[in-house]
């Protein structure tokens, strides 16, 4: 489990988190939502030790984060994050390979078992046919694809994810949610598409202004009123199979009272 208490921080004068708790736990997809610049990033940072609060602290199955080498923390959460490598020279087997460095010891080279990890992580993604290419060289939604790849050739318990469907076509933002379902063990995820939340999520949490102004269920956090309230947004709720979907209102209307 990876828990966060009372996160506060600030970049320079004006605080970004002001008391952010959360738990991320086994098992469990953890959306973490927010309007733009609401801290969500800052959190999710804090969570695999990229950031240290000013105050409060983030415990990694009871041990706090910051008493973890960079490696332990490596080998426990694996990190997609947005625009990263974007100037790589390294071909997209390459840059999946990378993702083995965790599991393997100093000057250790790649074996049998790294192999199978990166054609199956690949494979996850659908992302076989790209393996040869150069990963500067694909398009914005196969870079994320092939980033997703990286991260679960890692094998970690936890995966963090920073808008993972950015740049994705609708079919993509579906596979890599439900990838994130299935072969993570346990996820974080900020996501700005809240029926996309809804649809993947277990938990969620809703951040504003560096708050956390609910946290719950699905059901509990997308409520309509506390939409609005955040984003400044109306929304109807509808049910599709079991996880509420917002139809969101067009901003000439009123906002609910
Ligand atoms: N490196 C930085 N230096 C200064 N301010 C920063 C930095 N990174 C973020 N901020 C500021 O901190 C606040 C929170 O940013 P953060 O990226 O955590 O929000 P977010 O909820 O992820 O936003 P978005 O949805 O727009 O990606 C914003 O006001 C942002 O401008």
């Amino acid at each position: 489990m990876i828990v966060a208490e009372d996160l506060h921080f600030s970049y320079g004068a004006a605080p970004v988190l002001r008391g952010v708790g959360l738990e991320a736990r086994p098992g469990r997809v953890l959306g973490l939502l927010g309007p733009n610049g609401s801290g969500k990033t800052t959190a999710l940072r804090m969570l695999y030790g990229s950031l240290r609060p000013a105050r409060g602290r983030v415990t990694l199955a009871g041990r706090p984060l910051a008493t973890l080498t960079p490696r332990e923390v490596s080998q426990r959460i694996a990190v997609v994050v947005q625009e990263s490598d974007a100037e790589s020279m390294l071909s997209v087997r390459e840059m999946v390979t990378l993702g083995r460095l965790p599991r393997l010891r100093t000057f250790q080279r790649t074996g049998p078992d790294d192999h199978r990890a990166v054609d199956d992580a690949l494979a996850a993604v659908g992302g076989t046919h790209l393996a040869r290419r150069r990963f500067a060289e694909l398009s914005g939604g196969e870079r994320q694809r092939v980033l997703v790849a990286r991260a679960l050739a890692q094998e970690a318990e936890f995966l963090l994810l920073d808008e993972p469907t950015n740049h994705l076509d609708i079919r993509y933002q579906h596979e890599v949610l439900h990838l994130v379902r299935t072969v993570a063990t346990s996820a974080v995820v900020v996501l700005h598409d809240l029926n996309l939340a809804a649809r993947y999520c277990d938990d969620l949490v809703l951040l504003d202004a560096g708050r956390v102004v609910r946290a719950g269920s699905p059901d509990d956090v997308l409520d309509p009123d506390l939409i609005a309230e955040v984003y400044g947004i109306g929304a109807t709720r509808a049910d599709a199979g079991g996880h509420p979907q917002l139809l969101f209102h067009p901003l000439t209307e009123r906002l609910p009272a």
